[in-house]
């Protein structure tokens, strides 16, 4: 029982780490615990658990041994709940609204002047919330079936929730699946997005900087036809690629893909240090990515052959599956920080920009109680 399990990590609560999540449209949600406080920090990705990585990888990556890992039903209440809501007009702005309008015209005067193609800037909102975290966490799973939702603790580095909608990477032995995934629409009723050249463009330079960056590491790589998905309320440009890389390669597969221009910019190096001078916060887990990793599992070599008991056609591999942390809030006693941001290329305009990130940030503030709407 889901309940079971929310107790269990109730108790961990400040003491243990424990991270509980369900991955994109599975009815299993998993719980996974660690037995003593300790930080761990992944060195080169070649280990084995939880991983939490920040934006910016000079920082530490974070990993929770999965002692004791628990698996349980559970079953969605009130599916994708539709309540729209403006906070634009409650929070106050006054202070945040120009400071960010002022970052994105910058980013653009750049952009124009040639120093780099595409940048991800963001702002953090901080509200004063005081509210039984596993009740938000059952609200979140119940509101966003199609995401990976999760819920992490670690006493001595902090809380996160968050429902993303976005995939890093996932590897099974010596395959992997990746996406570039940007472009931001709000969805009305049932209508197709229309979209605009501006954000066919963001979406095209996101999936050409991945095959640009992949080609030389991987022994194969391919693409899907670009695809309009809905993450919540919005509807997003995705393009998904297939591939396969050399045995022990997946730590710097890894390490060649993030930050990707969805969370960054392109090109990398100048995009990440206008974000890292410009943007007056640190983002600090926000755009990095987390799930698991190297996990073992039993691969099932030919379904088709009749001796499927026989092990000498199942073998074991390791699997890892790592989302982008977006969409997103950082719990700290009564406060809670939803961060939130968008792409920023030559056609963007700034007032645009901002709406954006409050349309994204509505995905956390469904959450909240409903004493907020
Ligand atoms: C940066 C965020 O989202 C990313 C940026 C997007 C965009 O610029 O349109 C879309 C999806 C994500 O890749 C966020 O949600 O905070």
């Amino acid at each position: 029982m889901a309940q079971e399990l929310f107790n269990r990590a109730e108790n961990c609560f400040k003491q243990l780490p424990f991270v509980l999540y369900r991955k994109p449209n599975e009815k299993e949600l998993v719980g996974a615990f660690q037995n003593t406080d300790e930080v761990f920090k992944v060195k080169d990705f070649t280990e084995s658990g939880f991983v939490f990585a920040p934006f910016d990888l000079n920082s530490d990556t974070i990993l929770m041994k999965m002692d004791t890992v628990l698996k349980v039903a559970y079953t969605t209440k009130n599916k994708d709940i539709d309540t729209d809501i403006d906070r634009n007009t409650t929070l106050n702005n006054t202070i945040e609204k120009p400071r960010y309008l002022e970052l994105i015209s910058n980013a653009i005067k750049k952009i124009k002047q040639n120093d780099f193609n595409k940048v991800v800037l963001s702002r953090k909102i901080d509200l004063e919330w005081k509210e039984d975290y596993f009740d938000m966490y059952n609200r979140l799973l119940n509101t966003y079936e199609k995401a990976f939702c999760y819920f992490w603790h670690h006493p001595k580095i902090g809380t996160w929730m968050g429902a993303t909608p976005e995939i890093l990477v996932k590897s099974s032995g010596t395959r992997f699946t990746t996406m570039s995934l940007a472009g931001t629409q709000k969805s009305i009723d049932l209508e197709a997005p229309k979209w605009s050249e501006k954000e066919l463009h963001e979406q095209q330079l996101v999936t050409d900087y991945i095959f640009e960056t992949l080609k030389d590491k991987v022994v194969s790589l391919s693409s899907s036809k670009r695809e309009s998905i809905k993450a919540g309320q919005l509807w997003h440009l995705r393009t998904e690629m297939k591939g396969s890389f050399a045995p022990n390669k997946f730590g710097e597969i890894l390490r060649a893909l993030h930050p990707t221009p969805a969370v960054c910019g392109s090109p990398l190096v100048k995009a990440k240090n206008f974000i890292l001078d410009n943007e007056n916060y640190n983002r600090t887990f926000y755009t990095g990515f987390l799930g698991e990793l190297n996990i073992k599992s039993e691969l099932s070599r030919n379904k088709n052959r009749k001796n499927q008991e026989n092990s000498a056609y199942k073998s074991i591999v390791k699997t890892s599956e790592l989302f982008v942390n977006l969409r997103c809030m950082q719990l700290v006693n009564d406060l809670v920080f939803i961060y939130v941001g968008g792409g920023v290329t030559s056609d963007s305009n700034p007032e645009s920009e901002w709406e954006e990130t409050v349309l994204k940030s509505n995905t956390m503030y469904r959450v909240l109680n409903d004493k907020l709407h």
